[in-house]
């Protein structure tokens, strides 16, 4: 009822202790804080929160503009309805070296387990887009070392994410992301994101080249294959995200309803497709609110 009851301070240790498991975590991006009780309800290991997302939220590209003030405040809402561990996506850290020591405080402020700090330049864009942009190994490796410093928390996961690969084809933009990976995991990265993969030998090869928990990013319509958690974890995987899905899935079936109510002039048809009420108040526990008062929750919802 309320929130969640595990601590995030004990979030993150657990988190840590199952990732040092080596197995594969599976990390659902949350388009808001309902969803992310579903993931916890489906069984899931953690919760993703994407910068993609809460840029489309509220209507806007995913080019940088959302600020640390939002995105810490989404966090928060998404953090505290769910036991699980949750990783956000801090972009490129909201600005310099200093700022990303600022952001790694709020985060931990607002209960993540961890979040990633990616090595473009701002403004950034998305990751599955063309025509990227890095910044050079001694800035990457100052934000990573800045996230370091900053954290209070040791549990705090700081992943190190690399845009790199996109940046030249073929093998030279493998061996580029090899390179970085390690530069970055020298500076103190706990984990990397190896962003825009495009097979699972590249992900293999990354696998090879460092010792720290990978992060593998399964979005849809982008630069990377989908491949099954199965897949990911034989070459070595350590969480995947999906991190725009549930959102994509969400508004694909909203469009759907909405051209049935222009076309039908109701949703009856629909009705099998919705959350149903009932499911609804279980998620929300509606029913354990009556802890505070027995007239809340008095009524039975007929399926
Ligand atoms: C993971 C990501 O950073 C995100 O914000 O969710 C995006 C996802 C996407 O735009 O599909 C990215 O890969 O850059
Ligand atoms: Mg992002």
């Amino acid at each position: 009822m309320l929130y969640s009851k595990t601590t995030p301070a004990d979030k993150r240790r657990l988190f840590r202790e199952r990732l040092a498991t080596g197995e594969l975590l599976r990390f659902p991006g949350a388009f808001n804080p309902l969803s992310a009780r579903m993931i916890e309800q489906k069984g899931f290991e953690g919760v993703y929160i994407s910068g993609a997302v809460l840029a489309a939220d509220l209507g806007l590209p995913d080019i940088g503009l959302t600020t640390l003030t939002e995105v810490a405040g989404r966090g928060k809402q998404i953090a505290r309805m769910t036991d699980l561990p949750a990783i956000i996506d801090a972009d490129t850290g909201f600005g310099e070296p200093m700022n990303v020591a600022r952001t790694i405080q709020e985060l931990e402020d607002a209960g993540l387990a961890g979040a990633h700090i990616e090595d473009q330049i701002n403004p950034k864009r998305c990751g599955h887009l063309d025509g990227k942009a890095v910044v050079d190994e001694a800035t990457a490796t100052k934000r990573i070392r800045a996230a370091r410093d900053a954290r209070r928390d040791e549990n705090f996961l700081i992943m190190a994410r690399t845009d790199i690969r996109a940046t030249a084809d073929g093998p030279h933009g493998l061996d580029l992301a090899k390179d970085r990976a390690k530069a970055l995991v020298d500076a103190g990265a706990d984990a990397i994101f190896p962003e825009a993969m495009r097979t699972l030998e590249e992900f293999e090869a990354i696998r090879s080249a460092v010792d720290v928990p990978l992060l593998a990013n399964m979005t849809e319509f982008g630069k990377s294959e989908l491949f099954t958690a199965k897949q990911l974890a034989d070459v070595g995987m350590n969480i995947v995200i999906w991190p725009v899905s549930m959102l994509r899935i969400s508004m694909g079936a909203t469009g759907r309803a909405l051209d049935t109510i222009i076309e039908q002039g109701t949703l009856t048809s629909k009705l099998d497709e919705m959350q149903h009420r009932a499911d609804l108040y279980e998620l929300v526990d509606y029913e354990g609110y009556n802890h505070f008062d027995t007239s809340v929750f008095n009524f039975e919802v007929a399926r």
